[in-house]
């Protein structure tokens, strides 16, 4: 097997609040759900059963990837973690699709329209007002953000060009330093993380989903490259079919 000195886990955050109700969630700041909790927990089990132990947590700043991390971390005996948030690592911005059930925007604008906005690369929903009661345009934490840069709604693409920075100047520093890094975050920011790592084309990556709460091991030559593409999910049966239910999300 080719050397891969370096060693990244991604850990989509467990089933939110949001995600059993089957709405567009984004930026809005929902909690997990108990199942969402045991996943999380499961997800720590799973590093501890693999012996892949993180030196280092990223989040973003979101509630659900925080509580994920904190859930897994604990079952692993790692609070203790040093950790680095950042809304570079937030889910994509659904813009005035936040707060909208995913079964209705199907059935209200059709199947193109509804993949369109949901799998392509560069088509972002609808820009969400401002006032909007699911608008995170005043929320706190985001007060640092110059308001050219805080998002109204954003794509696939959007999101690359924002993360791709927190990953060159804040992950790669902590990989190349020899530290196992944990990455606990959302379903598009690490499809755009992947795309990145495996060099995924823009058409290809609309196919590509990931499970809440299944650790993603990527092991990563000297050049960040993948060795085995895709990386390894720790449960690779659970991950399969959690990725089949991500996929038809809006269909039942
Ligand atoms: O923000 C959301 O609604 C989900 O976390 C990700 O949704 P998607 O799989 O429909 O992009």
């Amino acid at each position: 097997m080719a050397d891969a000195p370096y060693k990244l886990v991604l850990l989509r955050h467990g089933e939110s609040e949001w995600n059993a109700k089957n709405l567009f969630t984004g930026w809005v700041d929902v909690d997990l759900t108990e199942k969402g909790e045991k996943e999380a927990a499961r997800g720590g089990q799973l590093l501890l059963d693999a012996g892949v132990l993180p030196d280092v947590l990223h989040t973003s700043l979101q509630r659900r990837a925080i509580r994920t991390a904190q859930l897994a971390l604990d079952v692993a005996d790692l609070n203790w973690l040093p950790v680095r948030r950042s809304w570079r690592l937030n889910e994509r911005h659904y813009g005035a699709l936040q707060g909208k059930d995913k079964k209705q925007t199907l059935e209200e604008f059709g199947e193109e329209q509804f993949m369109l906005w949901r799998r392509s690369y560069d088509t972002p929903p609808p820009p969400l007002a401002d006032d909007d009661e699911y608008s995170q345009f005043a929320d706190r934490r985001y007060a640092s953000l110059p308001v050219e840069i805080r998002p109204r709604t954003e794509c696939l693409k959007d999101v690359v060009e924002r993360m791709l920075p927190y990953w060159y100047d804040a992950i790669v520093p902590d990989l190349f330093g020899g530290d196992t890094v944990l990455v606990a975050a959302h379903g598009n920011s690490l499809r755009a993380l992947v795309k990145h790592l495996d060099g995924v084309s823009d058409a290809d990556i609309a196919g590509l989903n990931i499970p809440t709460g299944i650790p993603l091991l990527y092991e990563l030559d000297a050049d960040l490259r993948p060795v085995t593409p895709g990386g390894r999910y720790l449960d690779p049966e659970a991950a399969a079919a959690a990725i089949e239910a991500v996929k038809n999300q809006g269909r039942k």
